[in-house]
């Protein structure tokens, strides 16, 4: 146990690739804590995809011995939070962990929009912020000027900051002393009884639930037996440890440190994130204060290709989500698609992230539906009912009025780009709250549907800016408008997967936009093919596929067999990426095509 005085707990906030994993491997690299030859590039980022696509998804955590100039030894609990909008949930949590924050700002860049919403989050935890300049290597860096908008945009003083290459490690020294000199110690009391926060857990499959704890009071150790206050459920805790980053199992853990804890438990759904773990004799009687659980915003249909992988895409789907409690699923049967799962998501990158999980690991080809929000359906007899799912909306003549959400984003766009900016959410209903300058850039807040951003925006966002604008969003409620379903009818019968809620001024156009696309993704077939969009049971756009004889081998002249049954085996390939809906096959890509709005 180490005393509360030397004990510092910090994580790093930053936009995404400022640096954050790099200057972190760098701290860990500095103080010894891994031998060189150990490290991987990237040691906090463990996944694959992580590592591929370069972003941080599960917040992890370090500890690292330190031996101050001053000749005291420290210990350092670094919680790595991840960047991407979709987890600032996860942000959140783990701030109320510790004391004080790193703030990297690439200092070729500047401070973005992700860099505003995370540093809020360490000011709400009333966080010590010590700001650090990254990648000063790089010609374009330009710390000044990187110092000025820290201080006029978010308002904290940046005349010390720190000044950081991690790549070359210049700066890493400078910025280990101001963590022990600038950060507050933790502070927590020994001897009353255990008070400690699940700041998070995932599944590990030879230890069960991996339970990751900062202790506030009391002492955690090996043998003793916890209740979780949030359901008062008894655990006997079988390991105690912490991470270097790899797992070191120790006696106890005392207040201000932070470790893990196993106690068989079997599923990431049985531990709350923010719940309070205390002695089950004895123990506190207050709770810290409860965290919300993360709640999905988005949802989308996944279905096998090959409808014969039901049963593996279950086992996929079940176990991805005993190590992501955040990740919701239920079953789903469509007419068009047949047996799946209607699946709840943090945001769009969560869902990518699963979906690419259960195709690379599992091997399983899916279809995935239009992702849709979460409405409010007011029926007239005063009931409230909330649907995730647009082929389940209720007859229309029951309905007295919807709701949907809402959110505040808040992009960060050079000045050259704010005409397009400014149009893309006008054309996606937003309402403009605010535009103000920081140096060449526009800061905008718009009040937008969520239902308008979930799908392309932050595509459409980044191809008008070419990638210079940052955006960051938040939840703010739902309110109504006149949103109506729309269906979609190929060879007149209905697609259910591909019905969407639209805004009753865009049907017409959406429709239009959605009939035209299907008619360019769905190949011609033997017979006539129309396409229509529909509100109720009137037809507000329309299409037709003409007909046509498809011979693929038409084009080799008689002789060569071989090239001959290779077309043909192709084209029947081919075929299994299709699903017939009545008499049509349509291919997997149209489903999400098909939605894609070209403003
Ligand atoms: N030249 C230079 N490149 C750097 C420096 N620090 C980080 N980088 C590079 O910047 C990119 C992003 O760095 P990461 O550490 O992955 O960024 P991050 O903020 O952790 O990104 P997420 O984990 O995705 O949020 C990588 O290609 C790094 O190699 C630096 O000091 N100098």
């Amino acid at each position: 146990m180490t005393d509360l005085a030397h004990i510092r707990n910090f994580s790093i906030v930053a936009h995404i690739d400022h640096g954050k994993s790099t200057l972190a491997d760098r701290l860990i690299q500095e103080t010894g804590t891994v031998q060189d030859r150990d490290m991987k590039e990237q040691l906090l980022d463990s996944m694959d995809i992580e590592r591929e696509r370069g972003i941080t998804i599960k917040a992890n955590t370090v500890r690292i011995d330190y031996t101050a100039d001053n000749g005291e030894k420290y210990v350092l609990n670094l919680i790595d939070t991840p960047g991407h909008v979709d987890f600032a949930y996860e942000v959140s949590r783990s701030m109320r962990a510790v004391e004080g924050s790193l703030l990297v700002v690439d200092s070729t860049q500047g401070v973005e929009a992700q860099t505003l919403a995370n540093v809020y989050q360490a000011i709400d935890a009333d966080h010590e912020i010590v700001p650090v300049l990254n990648k000063i290597d790089l010609p374009a860096s330009d710390c000044d000027r990187v110092a000025e908008q820290i201080e006029d945009v978010i308002g904290i003083d940046a005349t010390d900051a720190i000044q950081v290459s991690a790549k070359t490690g210049q700066g890493i020294h400078e910025t280990l002393e101001a963590i022990v000199q600038k950060l507050p110690a933790p502070q927590g009391n020994l001897d009353a009884p255990l008070k400690a926060m699940l700041v998070d857990s995932w599944y590990d499959a030879y230890l069960g639930v991996i339970v990751l704890v900062r202790i506030m009071d009391g002492t955690l150790k090996k043998g003793m037996r916890v209740k979780f206050m949030s359901n008062g459920t008894l655990h006997h805790v079988d390991r105690v440890g912490v991470f270097r980053p790899a797992m070191q199992m120790v006696d106890s853990l005392g207040p201000g440190e932070i470790g893990f804890l196993t106690a068989s438990i079997k599923q990431v759904r049985d531990t709350r994130v923010g719940d309070t773990i205390t002695n089950d004799r004895n123990g506190t009687d207050k709770a810290l204060p409860g965290f919300k659980p993360a709640q999905p915003v988005v949802f989308c249909g996944l279905f096998p290709v090959d409808s014969a992988e039901f049963e593996d895409l279950r086992d996929a789907i079940e176990k991805l989500a005993l190590n992501d409690a955040s990740f919701s699923y239920e079953m789903e049967t469509s007419a068009a698609l047949g047996f799946g799962f209607r699946c709840g998501f943090l945001g769009l990158l969560h869902l990518e992230v699963i979906r690419d999980r259960i195709e690379r690991e599992y091997d399983i080809e899916l279809i995935t539906t239009a992702p849709s929000v979460i409405y409010h359906v007011f029926m007239k007899d005063g009931e409230m009912i909330e649907l995730h799912n647009p082929a389940d909306m209720p007859d229309l003549s029951k309905v007295d009025h919807l709701e949907e959400p809402r959110i505040k984003a808040t992009i960060l766009v050079p000045d050259e780009y704010l005409g397009d900016v400014l149009k893309l959410c006008q054309d996606r209903r937003g309402i403009q709250m605010d535009l103000t300058y920081a140096g060449q850039r526009a800061m905008v807040v718009y009040d937008l549907p969520l239902n308008e951003v979930v799908f392309d925006f932050y595509d459409r966002l980044k191809s008008v800016t070419k990638g210079y604008a940052s955006f960051d969003y938040q939840m703010t409620g739902y309110r109504e408008d006149a949103l109506v379903k729309m269906s979609i009818l190929v060879n007149d019968e209905p697609v259910d997967a591909l019905s969407t809620m639209v805004h009753r001024d865009r049907a017409e156009m959406r429709g239009r936009a959605m009939c035209e696309k299907l008619k360019d993704l769905i190949p011609r077939h033997m017979f006539k093919i129309p396409i229509q969009a529909a509100i109720g049971g009137k037809v507000i756009a329309r299409e037709t596929l003409s007909a046509l004889r498809k011979d693929v081998t038409a084009k080799c002249y008689g002789g060569d067999a071989t090239r001959k049954r290779k077309l043909l085996d192709k084209q029947k390939a081919g075929k299994k990426k299709m699903r017939q809906f009545g008499k049509v096959d349509i291919p997997q890509e149209a489903f999400i095509s098909a939605l894609k709005m070209d403003s």
